[in-house]
Parts: C-alpha cells; structure tokens; sequence
C-alpha cells in the first residue's frame, strides 16, 4: 500500500477545509487543528473516521430516491475523498448503482439542472485557442496517470448528453479509484465538450454547456488531436480512456492514437472483455469451446463491434483457428435487420465489414415489409448459442425470440448488456421463465436474481466493463506500458473467467459479485502487467515474479494519513 502516513500540506484554514483531498472534516486531531488554524473552525470533540462513516451513512439513508443519494455523495466528494471512498467500499454493492449505472444516467441527463459545483476540466470547442493554457493551469506540477475523456455523443444508452458527459467521465474515474486503486488525485476526469444534437438541451436556457450544434469532421478531429497531443506532451506515461463516444468516431480515434500512447476504449475494449470473460464461463457451464458458439450480437454500435472483436480473438486464441473461420461465427443484427451484404455502404459501416453475411445464405428467409432479416428469423435460423444485447432496444428480445433460441440450444447463453436497466433487451427475469431456468444469464446493469424452476435463486452476474476496466487500466499503469495491446485485453479477460462463481456451481453467477470487484480487478492488472512486460511494451524492468508485491505497494487507499504543515508542501 502506497498510501503515506504523513503528509506535508501546505493550505491551512478554509483552504484545507475545503480541499476534498486533503479535508477530514471532524476528524483532524486536536494537534493538526492547532497547526492548520482549525480549532475555531471546528467543533470540539474529533471524530473516528469509523463515526464518520456512520453518521454519512444515516445522512444517506434519509435521502428516499436514488438520485438524491446520487446528488448527496456527490458533494461528499467535494468535501472529503477519504470519507467518500471508504463510505464506497464498505457498502460497495448498494452504492455503486447510486454513483453508476443505472442512476448515474439520471444525474447526467439532468446535469444542468442538478448543476452546483464544477468537476473535472472542460475542455469547450470556442476556447481551442487557449487549450493549452486552460489545460496546464488544472494540470501544472501534478501527477496524472489517468485521463478518462468523454465528448458525450453516446452516454450509455441515453445518447447525445452534451456537457452533462463529465458525469460519466468522473463516474469511471471514481470506478478506477475505488476498485482499481489509483490515486484520485492523479486522475484527471474531462469533458470534450464540442457541442451537442440533443434539441432539449439546446432548447434549455439553463443548459450550461456550449449551445451549438456538434463540430463534426475536419474541426472536430483538430480539437480532439489538440487535446491528446496535449495528454502526451505532459503525461506520456497516463492512461488515455476514451468513453461514451458516438459510433462514427469511437473506433476511428482508438484506431489513430493507440499505437502512440497507451490509449483505451471502455465500451469497445472494456465491454469486450468483460463480454468474452462472461461467455468463457458460460461454456465452462455448458462444457463447451468457444469455437463451437454461434453468436448474434444484436446492435452493432461500438460495444456490439468491440464484442465481437473480441470473442473473434479469443476464439483464434483458444481455439487455433483463422480469423476469417472465426469470423463466421457471428451474426450482427442492427437497426435494418440483419447486416449482409445487399444493405449496401450506406447502411454497413466500414468497421464491420468483416462480419457481413453473404445473401445467398438467406435465400427463402422471410423478410419484414422493409425486406429485412428480423431478429427472431436469424434465431430461427442459425440456433444460436449465444444471444448479446447492446442495442439500446427495451424489450428487443421478446419472448418468442427467447424461446425460439431455448428451442435450438440446451444452455442458452442470453446476455442484454444495454444500460441503464430500463433499457435492457430482456428482463433476465422473464428470459429465466421463458427458458425454464436453463438461460445462462448476465446484464450491463444490476438486477435482483431470478427464481429458478427448484426454488433456489440464479444470481444475475453484471457483465458490465467496470468489472474489468479498472483492472485492464491499473496493469496499464503500473506496468507504463507504451500501448495496450490485444493480447494484454485477452490476458486480463482470462483471468477475470478464471475467477468465475459458475466455474466452481454451474448454478452460480457467471462473473464475480461487484462487492468482490477490488480483489478480482487486482488479480486483471496483475495479468495485465504481466502480459505487457512479456511481450516488452512495459516501461518499467521488472520481472513478472515482482508485479505482484509492486502493485501492491502502488495501490491508493483511503486513510487519514497525518499531516505536518510545510508551506512548500503539498497543496
Ligand atoms: N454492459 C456494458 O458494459 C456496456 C458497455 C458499453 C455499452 N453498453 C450499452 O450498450 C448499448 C449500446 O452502447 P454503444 O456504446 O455501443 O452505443 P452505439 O450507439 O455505438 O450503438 C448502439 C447500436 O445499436 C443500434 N440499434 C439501435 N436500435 C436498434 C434496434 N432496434 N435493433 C438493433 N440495433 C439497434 C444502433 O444503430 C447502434 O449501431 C448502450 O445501452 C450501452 O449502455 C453496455
Ligand atoms: O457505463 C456503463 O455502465 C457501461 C458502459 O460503459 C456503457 O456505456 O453503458
Ligand atoms: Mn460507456
């Protein structure tokens, strides 16, 4: 554990009061209050950080809704990191869906209004002029290892939320925090904000981001390169997270920076990982090989392509086939029904033209009145095994779909990742009834188990990128790898199934519980690192045999350390 135990602080008064990091509100001892001018400041008696967190506890209880107790860890996150991140992790799994998904998508779309205080850089296209300048004047003598950006086109599946993607560019930040164990204050959240389409917002006079339509081609990509050359120039060594970009520039921006830095896309690398970990354990339990799934992904966005990627690498991997063989195992569905060849350039984007199915292969297939290949006749069809959602399409998997693939397969491995829950393709619930129990099951969001035909609760595992990502990320850290190759994504990914309660009850869930999410998000960046200093990316010189202890020492926790003032110490 890196943490320190004593810290030169240099702000006294208000000015360490109201800094979040170095803040202990009631808990300054009786000595420090003396040294940083707070005796009147505060009320006598100091408290244990242990009293803390029960009292915030009980203040949290009293706020009814979610996004009330989303609003009110909020400003505790203003106010006090330590308080905030161990309140976090000793209620890890009733928390994360209040600073996540699903209430998380509430707290953005409603930004503006929710608005108090500001977080995190904003970075907005009529002051591309000064980016430097605004850039260094948050980020001047500081320590960044990680930067998560978003420019907010494609926010879960809530779309175009404008300036309100700071909240989801702070969420993985914190996600990073608390189950990967970086330092938050060497992450830097921000948004990219280059307009929106989102006509409410631009309607709203209380929106406070910038009110004009999205900078698109040429303009856009100079802003965006002018902010990642910036996050090389003074952070070589950080992490670069892209979030919650629109489908058009996800893969593209991946694509053009991730051999120059160690670059990564959440919802296409992060959400394929997870994904292939979730179907690696569900052919454990149906004691299967990857090679022998047919799979359709149905929404062929940036998670639908990042998934099928990746379950095409791992099948190459594990099962010593051709990409192209292994392309042949999928069957992309999106908004005009089943993508071959026939939909023609317009529909099919370019990144997906390894997946177009041939025409003739669906020759008699009947078709919908616009001559598409609907979801239930490509189920019908090809039987598959494996049924994926990252459509933002509430209720895409109806009942007859469900049953219709129950009646092609023994196991049926269902998995409706779209977020937030309102969204999700299918109820795992009703998937659970309609299969008879024998649905193998995960989702993007939680959901309370499912009742299986003996009795006994099946626990719905959250096959969600923040299962893996802080770990993909924290092994990208540590190791300072240059890049973050596919091999290092893979490594992490086995090793998450490897953890897998299914592998041990095929009754259980197939990924780990999110409570358990610190320790197996270590056990990914152990993988992680060790993979990136195998095949010589890293830019440290350590053997694999020291990642372990290393990591260990490297990892941020939230204790009180103690302070001493130094007006040259830290501010
Ligand atoms: N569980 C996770 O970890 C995870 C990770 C990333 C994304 N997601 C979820 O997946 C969904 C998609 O995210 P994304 O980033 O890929 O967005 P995206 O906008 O890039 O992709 C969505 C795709 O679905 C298609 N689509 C829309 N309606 C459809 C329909 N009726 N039938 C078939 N396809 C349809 C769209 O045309 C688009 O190609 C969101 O709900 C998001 O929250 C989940
Ligand atoms: O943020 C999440 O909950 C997962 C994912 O990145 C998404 O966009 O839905
Ligand atoms: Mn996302």
């Amino acid at each position: 554990m890196s943490t320190p135990t004593t810290f030169r602080v240099a702000l006294r008064g208000n000015a360490i009061l109201t800094s979040p990091r170095f803040n202990k509100g009631t808990g300054f001892t009786l000595k420090e209050r003396k040294e940083f001018g707070l005796t009147s400041r505060l009320p006598s008696r100091v408290n244990t950080l242990d009293e803390q967190c029960a009292r915030a506890w009980d203040q949290l209880q009293s706020r009814e809704t979610p996004i009330r107790k989303n609003s009110f860890l909020q400003s505790m996150k203003e106010q006090n990191w330590v308080l905030y991140y161990t309140l976090l992790l000793r209620h890890l799994r009733d928390l994360i869906p209040i600073i996540y998904t699903p209430t998380e998508a509430d707290a953005i779309a409603n930004y503006s209004h929710l608005f108090r205080r500001s977080e995190g850089m904003y970075l907005s296209f009529p002051d591309m002029d000064t980016m430097e300048e605004d850039f260094l004047e948050q980020t001047k003598g500081r320590d960044i290892d990680l930067v998560v950006c978003s420019d907010a086109e494609a926010i879960l599946g809530i779309g175009d939320q404008g300036v309100g993607g700071i909240g989801i560019a702070t969420a993985k930040s914190v996600i990073y925090t608390l189950i990967g164990g970086i330092d938050p204050s060497k992450a830097l959240s921000v948004t990219l904000d280059v307009g929106t389409n989102n006509e409410d917002l631009l309607n709203d006079h209380l929106y406070v981001g910038w009110p004009e339509k999205r900078v698109r081609g040429e303009a856009y990509d100079k802003f965006i390169d002018k902010f990642v050359q910036l996050v090389r120039k003074y952070f070589p060594h950080s992490l670069l997270h892209f979030e919650d970009f629109g489908v058009t520039n996800a893969e593209r921006l991946l694509e053009l920076y991730r051999d120059h830095h160690s670059c990564f896309n959440d919802d296409i690398q992060g959400t394929g990982a997870v994904t292939l970990a979730a179907v690696m354990a569900a052919i454990g339990v149906t004691k299967s090989k990857l090679v022998d799934q047919r799979f359709i992904i149905y929404g062929a966005g940036s998670a639908g392509l990042g998934i099928t990627r990746q379950l095409r690498d791992g099948i190459v991997t594990a099962d010593s086939i051709s990409p192209a063989e292994a392309n042949k195992k999928f069957y992309l569905i999106d908004k005009f029904g089943l993508i071959k060849q026939s939909l023609g350039e317009s529909k099919i984007r370019q990144d997906l033209s390894d997946f177009v199915r041939p025409d003739d292969e669906w020759d008699g297939v009947p078709t919908n009145d616009k001559g598409e290949i609907t979801l239930l006749e490509v189920v019908k069809k090809i039987k598959p095994t494996v049924l994926i959602g990252c459509s933002t399409h509430a209720g895409g998997f109806t009942k007859e779909v469900v049953q219709a693939m129950a009646d092609g397969c023994d196991r049926p491995i269902i998995l409706p990742l779209s977020n937030p829950s309102r969204l999700v393709e299918v109820d795992p619930k009703d998937a659970n009834e309609w299969t008879g129990g024998k649905a193998l099951l995960a989702t993007g969001s939680p959901f309370p188990p499912a009742k299986m035909p003996n009795g006994k609760d099946y626990v719905i595992a959250e096959c969600n990128n923040a299962l893996i990502y802080p770990g993909l990320g924290l092994g990208a850290i540590l190791s300072k790898s240059r890049t973050i190759s596919d091999e290092m994504i893979i490594a992490g990914a086995r090793r998450l199934a490897s953890l897998s309660p299914a592998l041990t009850d095929p009754d259980n869930a197939l990924l780990p519980d999110f409570g358990d999410s610190p320790a197996v998000n270590f056990e990914v960046a152990i993988a992680v690192a060790e993979q990136a200093i195998s095949e010589g990316s890293a830019g440290v010189d350590w053997k694999k045999e020291e990642v372990r202890e290393k990591a260990k020492e490297k990892q941020w926790e939230p204790i009180y350390g103690e302070y001493v003032y130094d007006k040259d110490g830290e501010t």
